[in-house]
């Protein structure tokens, strides 16, 4: 499965991601890092200090610390055993403050950055255009904005310093086993390439594995995400076990690239072990005999016992960041693979939002297509095609046509979510390509097909209608009584303040439907986009909605899409939409009186009505 996200992605994620996101906090990451490493080197010194002092007291060698004058290294037996410990005591204490330095910034860094990461990355995905959800399931976006956020919550806040502790233990023990004995040190220094081209061929390996573990990841969430969202559609087809079993494909192809992936790191770490522990076999022979005989090989000079005990403490010290650089090559390439993911998202364009173009100050706007056409990215059938409308200022519109006919596309393109691919549609006299989206979306209030309910109480679901969310109460209440939904309202448990959406209250269609009016309306728009939006109430409901509404639609151009012609029978123009083409325009009675398309589904309808009413 190809990762659409990943495919924008630089060759260095984490290190744009950083750039992008974590720049303000830099200096905070140096201190961090500058603190783990120093801390880390000093909490090695004890050992190399012992053994110096060992030999100063047992071997007559002087006690020679680099930097370290020798003019304030005492000579008594006693003096310098105490000096030693307080130097001891005193790397320790630095050690473990420096310690603490680095990990309480590591964690600022990190939440910090995280922090940014989260809701920058959200913001860039609300800004995108709606086609990118077209092409993307919202599942799998979903599973970049948290699942891969939070690989990288994981890999910044344990990965990165495990790291820098893996690097710093293994350079800071390489320089004491230098101080101790530069010969046996280079010879330790043969390993690395080994080492080195063990694991870069296993980091080659991981690399791949770790991108398919996302995308299944992804693709198990959007499946998940689907068929939770449709459950009560999954039960009335009885379908439970065909989404069990397609939920079973997705979720072994997931465990598939989970297990190559484990294959690989349990490899990994034997192999590792393995070289270090033959390079301590190699060093100890080495060194007894150079201690007992004299120098073996190619080795010169002498090696006592305080060198080569510490040398080996140090040697066996590189053990468990070498041991564990499996695990950490896979952690950077899980979080390399989230960052190209999350990174490929921030990077993509096609934004019709923000506040780029003309600002216009819309009063109840006359909106004319020209020659309008349009076809889905993606997709080469044109389901608006070369549209002609005039809509008077301050009218009504109510456009009929069958399912798929292009309705609420036309509304979508009149919201600006997608630019027409020929033609043009003006919006009291501009062209709706060079007017700033967000302050014209302020001023039109859409009701869409589903009713969509934020997560929040009924006033912020109501007020969130109002340019930047602002109405006061006494407005709430307006909107909620226009759109007949006051009433229900004051019923609920805690009245405005009931909390709806995801966690609330659960509301019917038509109850979900006066409520997405009122949002609508309590802006006060001055152009009012309806799409079936008092499909869900019955027709007595219906009817008192629209004596509400009437006052409000009165003197502001409005569209309404409606199945049941009877919501539009009084509008001022009817516009009929089969395949993306007008093929009838005028008011009801002419349109009937021509005895067309809008004739027959009239004549249908009001038979229906009957029939039903019979
Ligand atoms: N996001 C999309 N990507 C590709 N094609 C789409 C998309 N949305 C709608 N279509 C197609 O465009 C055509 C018009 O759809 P639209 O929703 O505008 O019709 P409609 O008249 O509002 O239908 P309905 O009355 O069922 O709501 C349909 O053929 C539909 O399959």
């Amino acid at each position: 499965m190809t990762d659409a996200f990943a495919d924008r992605a630089d060759d260095y994620p984490l290190v744009s991601l950083v750039d992008r996101y974590g720049r303000a906090d830099l200096p905070l990451l140096l201190v961090a890092m500058t603190s783990t490493f120093v801390s880390i080197f000093l909490s090695l010194a004890d050992v190399y200090l012992i053994g110096l002092g060992i030999d100063a007291l047992f071997n007559d060698q002087p006690f020679a610390l680099p930097l370290l004058p020798q003019s304030v290294v005492p000579t008594g037996t006693i003096d310098l055993l105490v000096f030693v410990t307080a130097l001891v005591v005193a790397t320790g204490i630095v050690s473990h403050s420096l310690s603490f330095v680095g990990e309480y910034c590591f964690g600022l860094y990190t939440q910090r950055f995280l922090h940014e990461v989260r809701t920058g990355a959200f913001s860039t995905v609300v800004g995108f255009d709606l086609s990118f959800f077209d092409e993307h399931r919202t599942g799998n976006v979903i599973s970049a904005l948290n699942d891969d956020v939070n690989q990288l919550d994981t890999f910044f806040n344990k990965l990165v310093e495990a790291s820098i502790w893996a690097v710093t233990t293994i350079v800071s023990a390489f320089v004491y086993m230098g101080l101790l004995n530069v010969q046996l040190a280079l010879f330790v220094l043969l390993s690395a390439p080994v080492l080195a081209g063990l694991n870069h061929w296993f980091s080659r390996q991981v690399e791949p594995v770790q991108d398919d573990i996302r995308t299944e990841r992804g693709g198990l969430n959007a499946l998940l995400e689907t068929a939770l969202g449709g459950l009560d559609v999954i039960k009335a087809n009885t379908a439970e076990a065909d989404e069990s079993r397609r939920l079973a494909d997705a979720s072994r192809e997931y465990t598939d690239a989970r297990l190559a992936n484990r294959r690989l790191s349990i490899r990994q770490a034997p192999l590792n072990r393995l070289v270090a522990g033959l390079w301590l076999l190699f060093v100890v022979a080495i060194g007894v005999q150079w201690i007992t005989v004299g120098p073996p090989l190619f080795f010169s000079g002498t090696l006592t016992a305080g060198e080569l005990v510490p040398f080996l403490f140090y040697l066996e010290r590189m053990t468990p960041p070498l041991k564990n650089l499996g695990g950490l090559i896979n952690g950077y390439k899980g979080a390399k693979a989230a960052a190209k993911r999350v990174g490929g998202l921030a990077a993509r364009e096609g934004r019709t939002g923000g506040q780029d173009g003309a600002a216009v100050d819309l009063d109840a706007p006359d909106v004319s297509f020209e020659g309008v056409s349009f076809a889905y990215p993606g997709t080469d059938q044109r389901v608006i095609d070369g549209v002609d409308l005039d809509i008077a200022p301050g009218s009504t519109v109510g456009i009929v046509g069958t399912t798929g006919a292009g309705k609420s596309t036309l509304l979508d393109l009149l919201l600006r979510y997608h630019d027409p691919d020929e033609g043009r549609i003006a919006v009291q006299g501009r062209d709706l390509a060079d007017i700033a989206p967000e302050p014209y979306r302020e001023q039109v209030g859409y009701v869409d097909q589903d009713s969509f309910l934020f997560d929040g109480t009924v006033r912020e679901n109501v007020a969130a209608g109002a340019p930047g969310g602002d109405a006061s109460d006494e407005a709430v209440r307006e909107a909620a009584r226009v759109a007949g939904a006051d009433e229900f309202v004051r019923d609920l448990p805690d009245g405005y303040d009931t909390e709806l959406g995801a966690q609330g209250t659960t509301l019917s269609g038509g109850q979900r439907q006066r409520l997405a009016i009122a949002r609508a309306v309590v802006g006060d728009p001055e152009l009012l986009l309806f799409d079936e939006a008092t499909s869900h109430v019955d027709t007595e409901t219906e009817r008192v909605v629209q004596e509400h509404l009437a006052d409000i639609t009165a003197d502001r151009t409005t569209f309404v899409v409606a199945h049941r012609l009877s919501t539009v029978r009084h509008a001022d123009q009817l516009v009929v939409l089969e395949d993306g083409v007008v093929t009838e325009s005028g008011t009801h009675e002419e349109l009937v009186e021509k005895g067309g398309s809008y004739a027959k589904l009239w004549n249908v309808q009001v038979g229906a009505v009957a029939a039903a009413g019979d």
